[in-house]
């Protein structure tokens, strides 16, 4: 395990114990609800709100009476009734605004649902449906949720953050959307980004949803499209840039800490340069924050490879001699390839040494000889090799065992280059991770086809399983970053930790890869699937806390019982996670 000088980590974090395993974190799957409201308004607050499910005792205390239909439903018959109708709309985007309708109506209905059929709902509210979302925002605007602090805000949002109605926020997911998955510059059309994360810290890790805050800076956007529309709801105007930009996100930063001093921050959909500089900027100087494309994502890409080692029959300290082609410099393929460093470092390679193992490509090709980058993409430049070589012709030269794909680009994996590569490894571990399905850089179909079912596969977006003419079943995996945030909020949130670091995103990642048996890896599964999220997030979030103990950065001091196993503390994890179901409405 990589260490951190802690004792500068703990004081820069402001780290203090509490000395008490508070009682409020006994069981925070049994929520009791508070009202002051009667009549209409407690059917019109979503989290008060449970349709046709309100008891008569309920009816008789909240003056309910005749406002609902006489017939008390349980939970389950609701989940019914939504799921028909849900079947019944015509498209992806249909489905999305009704489950967002949902949301708005009926916040344990909403996750009932959503937990239940996590994986047919899960590409609706996130990846790749939310794409399409954000792209039709100002056109389907229903009701807000989450909030905007924009250019023209400044200098109030030391006060704006007080218009949140809540004291408590666990996590809040921001971005100024200016890179939404691969679809450019959103500006504040990006809301639905945050508040889709959000939803899976909910489902998948059992965050309860009234501590969860989406948020967008509207620093203006170069999307002249957009900014033309007259349906556009940010504000028309060129995106902030430079120190105006850097002074913006400090106040806001600032903001958020005086009223929320140790929520977790997670950096979403940043461009890469902002994305880069910002983490630099707050991650151990102000409380736990962290970037889900960078490190989140090279959590996952950690899993995966890992877990490839399995699959090939090799162990992991054979991370050592992998030959990575990396199609793309962005902040997630510099992140995903750091990651990576990282896990090699565990097995005593040493960092120089390491960088040699990878070939990175970016628009212009092969980052290679005489190339000028600046900070960690320079480490990646290879001396030895001619700058600007084309994807192929590094296939062709290099013979890698691992493609991955971070570009953004639909289809460059082509069928010349898959199957270059298949020519010379007996199992080529290709990973096109780019989101949302349309720029995935090749499908697990075509990966299949051109490999004659040898590939190890792995996708940003989901796709599924592949049947061969032959009769072969071919495994794809979902290699994104939901399999690391939800838990790694999880942790945060109950173990109260003061700072995120890499070394707690390289153990869950090292962690996600020995999830799935040898049988299953060996079939090319490589780790759960995404149906099985709770129980990852579970792991995920124990093997954080246990880096957090060593690290010295929970503050929260967990019952003995639970730090005495990595099961144990799963089941305190478990135990934790806010359950949608109806529990205890008191009518204050
Ligand atoms: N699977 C996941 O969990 C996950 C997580 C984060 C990001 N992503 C995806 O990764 C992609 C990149 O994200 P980013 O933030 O790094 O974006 P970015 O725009 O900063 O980086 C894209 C990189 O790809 C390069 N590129 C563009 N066209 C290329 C081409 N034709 N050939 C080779 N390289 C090319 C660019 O030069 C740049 O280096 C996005 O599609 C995003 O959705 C996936
Ligand atoms: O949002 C996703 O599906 C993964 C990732 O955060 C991305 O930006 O592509
Ligand atoms: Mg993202």
């Amino acid at each position: 395990m990589l260490r951190r000088p802690l004792t500068r980590l703990f004081h820069q974090c402001g780290v203090q114990r509490v000395s008490q395993w508070r009682a409020c974190h006994t069981d925070r799957s049994n929520e009791v609800l508070m009202t002051s409201h009667r009549r209409l308004a407690v059917i019109h607050d979503p989290a008060l709100n449970r349709g046709t499910a309100f008891s008569n005792d309920e009816r008789e205390r909240l003056l309910l009476r005749g406002l609902v239909p006489p017939r008390q439903q349980a939970l389950q018959f609701q989940v019914k009734r939504v799921m028909e109708t849900y079947e019944r709309q015509r498209t992806d985007l249909d489905k999305f605004q009704f489950l967002s309708m949902l949301m708005d109506r009926n916040t344990v209905l909403f996750y009932r649902i959503l937990v239940d059929y996590f994986e047919e709902l899960a590409p609706i509210v996130y990846t790749p449906v939310v794409g399409e979302a954000c792209l039709r925002f100002h056109a389907i605007y229903r009701r807000t949720r989450g909030m905007y602090f924009s250019v023209e805000d400044r200098p109030h949002f030391r006060t704006m953050v007080y218009n949140w109605p809540k004291d408590e926020v666990d996590v809040i997911v921001v971005t100024d959307g200016s890179r939404v998955l691969s679809l450019g510059d959103l500006g504040c059309n990006s809301m639905n980004i945050p508040i889709g994360k959000l939803s899976l810290y909910v489902s998948a890790a059992g965050v309860s949803p009234s501590r969860t805050l989406p948020i967008v800076l509207d620093v203006g956007t170069d999307n002249l499209e957009l900014r033309e529309n007259p349906l556009y709801l940010g504000l028309n105007r060129p995106r902030l840039r430079g120190k105006e930009y850097y002074d913006l996100l400090d106040e806001w930063i600032s903001a958020i800490r005086y009223r929320w001093p140790n929520t977790l921050i997670q950096f979403e959909d940043f461009s890469s340069l902002e994305a880069e500089t910002l983490l630099e900027r707050y991650r151990y100087t102000s409380a736990p924050c962290f970037n889900d494309d960078i490190q989140s994502t090279g959590c996952i890409a950690i899993a995966a490879l890992l877990s490839s080692l399995r699959a090939r029959g090799k162990i992991m300290s054979d991370v050592r001699d992998e030959k990575i082609v990396c199609v793309g410099a962005g902040s997630a393929g510099i992140g995903v390839c750091e990651g990576i460093i990282q896990v090699m470092e565990c097995y005593d390679m040493a960092r120089e040494k390491a960088y040699k193992n990878f070939y990175m490509l970016d628009e212009n090709g092969l980052l290679g000889r005489g190339r000028q980058l600046n900070g960690k993409r320079a480490e990646f430049c290879r001396d030895d090799m001619e700058d600007g070589m084309s994807l192929l012709e590094v296939v062709r030269s290099v013979r890698p065992t691992v493609l991955l794909g971070l570009s953004g680009v639909g289809s460059l994996f082509t069928e010349d280059v898959v199957r270059e590569m298949a020519k010379h490894v007996d199992r080529p571990v290709i990973f096109p991770m780019s989101n949302p399905s349309k720029s995935s850089e090749c499908t697990p179909e075509e990966a299949f086809e051109w490999t004659q079912g040898r590939a190890v596969v792995a996708t940003g977006s989901p796709f599924s399983n592949v049947l061969l003419e032959d009769g072969r079943v071919c495994y794809t995996n979902q290699a994104n970053n939901v399999y690391s945030f939800p838990g790694l909020g999880l942790a945060v949130t109950v173990a109260r930790i003061a700072c995120v670091t890499d070394e707690m995103f390289l153990a869950a990642g090292r962690h996600i890869a020995e999830l799935s048996s040898d049988e299953e890896v060996k079939k090319g599964i490589l780790f759960p699937p995404v149906k099985q999220l709770r129980e990852v997030s579970a792991e995920v979030a124990a093997a954080v806390v246990f880096v957090a103990l060593e690290q010295g950065l929970a503050r929260e001091k967990l019952p003995a019982w639970a730090c005495e196993s990595h099961e144990s503390m799963v089941q305190l994890m478990k135990q934790q996670m806010w359950e949608p179901k109806y529990g205890h409405l008191v009518a204050e």
